[in-house]
């Protein structure tokens, strides 16, 4: 393992236990005895059952609008929306934090902040949002190990996606919102006069939207080819003559207004939950 992954792994209790050296060496005294037969190795469970906990990932580029429609599908569907952005930037700024300083470097530069950080960050806010006492989510789809989440900004990285979904839960579904780097930069600016957000600059912005089209859209094509990513039916072909799957499109036009986007976003998540968490979405 790298230094600075190995520092972030042990920081983290990412790594096992280190061993007893007294054990290991009682261990070493007594023989193997081979075993009868040779059996697969066990694949590693993920922390949370994704029969009980649904995953939805949230992607787009860079000022798309997902954490606008995350906001309204959590009061809508009763979602607890993580936004992987924010939980870097609330880690960046917590006191004593040893990898602020590493986490603003990695924002400031578009660059994907190392996946053991972002993962871990994670698991622990959905762990908070299940189990966390008087602090975890209640409602409807929640209690006795049960729960939704919006995952939003995350996985931007394909080594992301394979660890989070073999190792803390599988995805269920993708919502991919799109529209162009025009439209994206204008909003993006604009949100820049007020967010105090140190990559809401030009300079951040295009280095974010190069990471965008370079790192993340593979983990968009990985999940297409999955079958994954929702569908919508573009808005004038909608006709039950006229709409089969072959005209559908996988991914939310996110141009229109706030709540011409909504209209969309909220037909997925119904059509999902009616089918009780399938698949190949369209709406
Ligand atoms: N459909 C829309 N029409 C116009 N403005 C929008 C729309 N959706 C979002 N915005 C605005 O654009 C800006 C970016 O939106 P938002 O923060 O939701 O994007 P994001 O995809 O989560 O961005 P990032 O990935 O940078 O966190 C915000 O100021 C928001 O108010
Ligand atoms: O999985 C992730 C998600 C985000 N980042 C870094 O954070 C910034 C900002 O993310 P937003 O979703 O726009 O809030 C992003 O540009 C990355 O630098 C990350 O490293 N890993």
């Amino acid at each position: 393992m790298a230094p600075l992954m190995e520092k972030i792994a042990e920081a983290l209790h990412l790594k096992s236990h280190p061993k007893d050296p007294a054990k290991d060496a009682a261990e070493a005294d007594t023989p193997k005895e081979e075993p009868a037969t040779a059996t697969a190795p066990t694949p590693k469970k993920q922390v949370f059952d994704s029969d009980k906990v649904a995953v939805i990932f949230v992607l787009g580029g860079p000022g798309a609008g997902k954490g606008t429609q995350c906001d309204k599908l959590v009061q809508e569907f009763g979602f607890c929306h993580l936004s992987a952005g924010d939980l870097l930037r609330a880690e960046q700024h917590r006191e004593n934090s040893e990898y602020g300083e590493l986490i603003r470097n990695y924002i400031k530069e578009g660059q994907i902040v190392p996946m053991e950080i972002t993962i871990k960050l994670l698991e622990n806010a959905m762990r908070a949002a299940l189990e966390g006492g008087g602090e975890a989510k209640t409602g409807e789809g929640w209690g006795e190990g049960r729960g939704r989440f919006l995952i939003d900004g995350f996985p931007r990285k394909m080594d992301q996606a394979l660890k989070f979904d073999e190792e803390v839960c599988k995805s269920s579904l993708v919502l991919f919102f799109t529209t162009t780097e025009e439209v994206m930069l204008k909003r993006l600016l604009k949100r820049g006069e007020t967010s105090g957000r140190e990559d809401d600059n030009e300079e951040s912005i295009k280095k974010r939207f190069r990471t965008y089209k370079e790192t993340t859209m593979p983990v968009i094509e990985h999940y297409n080819k999955e079958q994954k990513v929702a569908s919508v039916r573009p808005h004038f072909l909608f006709s039950p003559l006229v709409c089969g799957p072959i005209l559908s499109s996988q991914q939310i036009d996110a141009s229109p207004p706030v709540e011409e986007v909504y209209e969309k976003a909220s037909a997925v998540i119904k059509e999902l939950f009616a089918g009780q968490l399938t698949r190949n979405v369209t709406v």
